[in-house]
């Protein structure tokens, strides 16, 4: 062990993402093979026995990595000290709740998540929001924690980036790692907007390289329905597949983005693009140094900027709804 642990905080634990998780990050994936991690577990008072469950699982692995596991359902105590806040827990959308209705629960959750957060997270705090509706989330606790900078609050779109990824290789007959400059823009919602004309294989544009049709009428609805197709197949929402993308965001943000490529987040807005200052929203980025930075200077043609604009109205939507409900 060369590094000092980092503390990683995962709310949601005894849930099935949550499941999927916690031992890819006690294995040493989530930042890297060098770094001890202290877990904590934030759970509701009903699931704490279920994670208390799993902890003992982690324990029973004797990963050389995992240095502590605590659970609580104390928030001030999970985000106390913690590095990485990887928030899962949400409630999900049940038998005639609105979308009001939905926001206005997801509020009680995310409100207090980011006081807590603002009160005793570590200087360095890196919070991802995974738990829906997750771009507003992560808005709701970005604004209850005002010391903390805004950027560090983040949405995952990265499940989405990496459903467009396998889509087109598959489509192209290529691997994924022959895919750069994808981006998913908006909202992880289904009107987000995966982007092929900046996306290179073999160093040139994928737009080019695949039918317009399939384009707009396959390759958008797969990749922005693809959570319902889980569904539907699986009777549950995607777990592992969202725990993946979970740690290559973390992974990604820690540990910079390759030279010549770049990455889809939900990052917070300055403006760029058009999107409305301050909306977490999913762009282009880079990681380097440990920060996201939202590519610049792309042209956007009218196809694209259509699809985006869908995306972003619906993120203004969103704000102006939890807004309403007092929760901003
Ligand atoms: N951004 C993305 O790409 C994706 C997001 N999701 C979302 O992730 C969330 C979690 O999904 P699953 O693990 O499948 O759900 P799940 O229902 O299996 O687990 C959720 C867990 O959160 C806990 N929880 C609820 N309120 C909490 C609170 N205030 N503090 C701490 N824990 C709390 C519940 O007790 C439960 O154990 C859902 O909102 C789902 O829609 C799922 C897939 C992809
Ligand atoms: O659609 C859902 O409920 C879960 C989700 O966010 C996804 O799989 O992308």
């Amino acid at each position: 062990m060369t590094q000092a642990p980092v503390t990683v905080t995962v709310t949601g634990a005894a849930g099935q993402i949550g499941y999927a998780l916690l031992f890819r990050i006690a294995s040493g994936q989530l930042i890297g093979p060098d770094t001890p991690v202290k877990l904590r577990l934030l759970e509701i008072p009903q699931a704490v026995k279920a994670a208390e469950g799993t902890a003992m699982e982690l324990d029973d692995c004797a990963f050389p990595l995992l240095h502590s596991v605590e659970v609580t359902d104390d928030a001030r105590k999970a985000f106390d000290g913690t590095n990485v806040a990887l928030l899962v827990g949400a409630r999900p959308r049940t038998k005639g709740m609105e979308r009001g209705d939905l926001l206005e629960a997801n509020g009680g959750i995310f409100k207090p998540q980011g006081e807590a957060i603002n009160a005793g997270a570590a200087d360095d705090i890196r919070v991802l929001v995974v738990g829906n509706p997750a771009n507003t989330n992560a808005l709701i606790a970005q604004a209850h924690a005002p010391d903390v900078p805004a950027e560090r609050f983040t949405a995952m779109t990265r499940l989405d980036h990496n459903r467009a990824l396998t889509q087109l290789a598959q489509k192209l007959g290529v691997s994924v790692t022959d895919i750069k400059k994808l981006t998913i823009w908006g909202n992880h919602s289904a009107t987000q907007y995966p982007d092929l004309f900046h996306a290179e294989v073999g160093g040139k544009i994928a737009a080019e390289q695949v039918e317009q049709s399939w384009l707009a009428d396959e390759f958008i609805p797969t990749v922005a329905k693809r959570g319902a197709a889980i569904i539907e197949a699986r009777g549950a929402s995607s777990a592992a597949s969202a725990a993946n993308a979970a740690i290559d965001h973390v992974h990604t943000w820690v540990n910079g983005t390759p030279e010549g490529d770049w990455t889809s987040a939900g990052v917070v807005s300055d403006g760029s693009y058009g999107v409305p200052e301050g909306l977490i929203s999913s762009f282009p980025v880079v990681a380097r140094d440990g920060r996201f930075e939202i590519v610049q200077g792309l042209d956007i043609d009218e196809f694209s900027r259509a699809r985006i604009d869908a995306s972003v109205a619906e993120l203004s939507e969103e704000r102006e709804a939890v807004r309403g409900l007092g929760l901003l």
